[in-house]
This record gives structure tokens, C-alpha cells and sequence, in this order.
């Protein structure tokens, strides 16, 4: 079997796909791989929320996938809206890497605990508004850009520290600039942060659908996306808004923590769900519902206005 694999050109994107064909090849699949840029590469001087955050990252792999170009697309589970088009599927999660973020700087006793004002760079908008939340002494500055790009203005001055996912950050091997690893009751990840998501086409042939089921796919850490994906779906959150949910799984147990923040930092709401592991996807739809109710709504609805 031959498998064509769609990647972005990032250095993480490729670190993804390496990880992805090496799977694929312990498994005898014969890989190739291809790069594609997307707007989301191209477009760097404005913040995705101005883009449109539908698709950024994705269209052009998907056109890909709709013409047999590639076989799949290898995502960042987090960069991946949580409404695909009707033609296409997620058929595999690999296994997560831990989720929280970290703060990254070239002096490692820098702490937001420490009660010391500087200057983070993120563009994340749940990252900006959980700062304001916990943390309302540190200025943020707007950072976009891959994370070599990010790592080269953080080298230039234009900040003290980044915020970014420690996945991202030990992928690329940023371990030794880890200042702080921050806690997930604070910063709750991004739905699916860590995570590396396989896309392919609903028509691609059966037997390679389950091939790739078989040798990428992660049980476990499948369960807890569905969970955190269809709470996305009912906040109807892209990567744009201050959502933010985690799913952990213990035998047949999920529990899953999320919640949301207004996007100057005054309102966070937070909840927590269990439920079983047979309906994940039920367990994020009712956490996403009990915080509608709980004020979610009103928060969200404001944050629309603002973007
Ligand atoms: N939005 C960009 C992005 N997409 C995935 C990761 C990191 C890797 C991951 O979470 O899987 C990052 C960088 C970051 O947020 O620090």
C-alpha cells in the first residue's frame, strides 16, 4: 500500500507528517510526502480572527484530498474546526503529548507567579483573555506567525516570553527556553492541543481507511477528542474564540473540563462533566450546554460582535 501524505510546510507541520509516515511505515506502508502552503501560512500580518478562521489552515490540503492528490492530511488536532465538510472525515487521533502550555523565554526564571510584569507574544485570543484573568500584571503583544517566526521575534526583543503549547514547543525541541509550565486549571487547552489529526476524503478506498485506522489511530486519546470536539461543535468555536476544554479518560471514565472567557478577561466560566466512555460526543454537548445556560451565550455572543 502507498499512502500520499498532505502536509503543511511549517516545521512543526513537518515534524507532524515525519511522525505520521514513520507510523505508517512500521506498519509496511509505503509514504510520500507532500507540501502544500496555505492562507494561513501566506497571511501573516493580520490575526486569524481577521482572516476568518474557517479553513485557514485547511482548504488547500482539502482540495488536495478531494482530487486524490494525497491519500490524508496531517493536522494539528487543535488547528482543525470542529464542523469538516460533508466529504470528509477524521479517521484518526494520534496519541496526545501533553496538553498544557508553557511559557518560553530566554531567561527561565521568568514566572507569571512571580507577581513581575513583562511582555508575553501570543495572538491566541483564549491565551490573551485567560492572561487578563489570572495574570491582569503582564502586557501582551499580537505574535503571529509559525513558531520559528514566533522564536526569532522573541530572539529580536519584540517580547520577553511566548505562550505556546508545550507540544509545539518539545517538538521542536525548545525544552531548555521552558520558563514555566502552566497549570491546566488556569490555562485549559485548546480543544485537542497536543494531538496530531488524520483528514482523509469519505471516498478514499476501504482497505486504506482501515489501514490507517489501525496503524495512527489512538483509542484512548480518540475518545477524549470526540468529547472536546462535539463541545467545540456546540459552542460553535473556531480556533478564534476564548474556548477552551480538556478530556482525560480513567478505564471507562471521561472527565471534561471547559469553559470559556470574555475576551477582556473579566468573566471566566469553567465546568466539569463525567460520564462514560461509550458517548463522548453526548458528555461535550452537555458540558457545551450547561454552559450556554450558565452565561456562555451572552459571553459568546459579545465576543462576536468584537471580531
Ligand atoms: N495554533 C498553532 C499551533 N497549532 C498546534 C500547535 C502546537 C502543537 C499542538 O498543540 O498540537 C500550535 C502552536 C501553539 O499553539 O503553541
Amino acid at each position: 500500500m502507498h499512502i500520499k501524505i498532505g502536509t503543511r510546510g511549517s516545521k512543526l507541520a513537518l515534524w507532524q507528517a515525519y511522525y505520521v509516515e514513520a507510523l505508517l511505515q512500521e506498519g509496511g506502508v509505503e509514504t510520500e510526502i507532500v507540501t502544500i502552503e496555505t492562507k494561513g501560512d501566506k497571511i501573516l500580518d493580520r490575526s486569524l480572527s481577521k482572516i476568518g478562521s474557517k479553513g485557514v489552515f485547511t482548504e488547500e490540503l482539502e482540495d488536495q484530498l478531494r482530487d486524490g492528490s494525497i491519500d490524508i492530511a496531517v493536522h494539528s488536532a487543535k488547528d482543525l474546526q470542529s464542523q469538516l465538510d460533508e466529504d470528509f472525515e477524521l479517521i484518526a487521533f494520534t496519541e496526545r503529548e501533553k496538553a498544557n502550555d508553557v511559557l518560553v523565554s530566554h531567561d527561565t526564571s521568568l514566572s507569571l507567579k512571580s507577581g513581575e510584569s513583562f511582555t508575553v507574544g501570543t495572538s491566541s485570543t483564549r491565551r490573551i483573555a485567560i492572561l487578563k484573568h489570572f495574570y491582569p500584571h503582564i502586557k501582551t503583544v499580537d505574535m503571529r506567525g509559525n513558531l520559528q517566526t514566533r522564536l526569532r521575534k522573541l530572539e529580536e526583543g519584540q517580547c520577553d516570553a511566548l505562550l505556546l503549547a508545550y507540544a509545539g514547543v518539545h517538538r521542536m525541541e525548545y525544552d531548555d527556553k521552558i520558563a514555566e509550565h502552566l497549570l491546566l486549571d488556569e490555562f485549559t487547552p485548546a480543544v485537542g492541543q497536543g494531538s496530531v489529526a488524520i483528514e482523509c476524503a469519505l471516498t478514499l478506498p476501504e482497505d486504506k481507511k482501515e489501514t490507517l485506522k489501525s496503524l495512527l489511530n489512538h483509542d484512548h486519546t480518540a475518545t477524549c477528542l470526540l468529547a472536546e470536539r462535539a463541545f467545540l461543535k456546540r459552542l460553535q468555536g473556531g480556533c478564534s474564540i476564548p474556548v477552551f476544554a480538556m478530556a482525560t479518560l480513567h478505564e471507562d471514565t471521561i472527565n471534561i473540563t471547559g469553559g470559556i472567557v470574555s475576551l477582556d478577561g473579566s468573566e471566566l466560566i469553567r465546568r466539569t462533566e463525567s460520564g462514560s466512555s461509550a458517548f463522548p460526543e453526548e458528555l461535550g454537548t452537555a458540558l457545551a450546554d450547561e454552559l450556554l445556560a450558565a452565561g456562555a451565550e451572552r459571553i459568546l455572543a459579545e465576543i462576536k460582535q468584537h471580531l
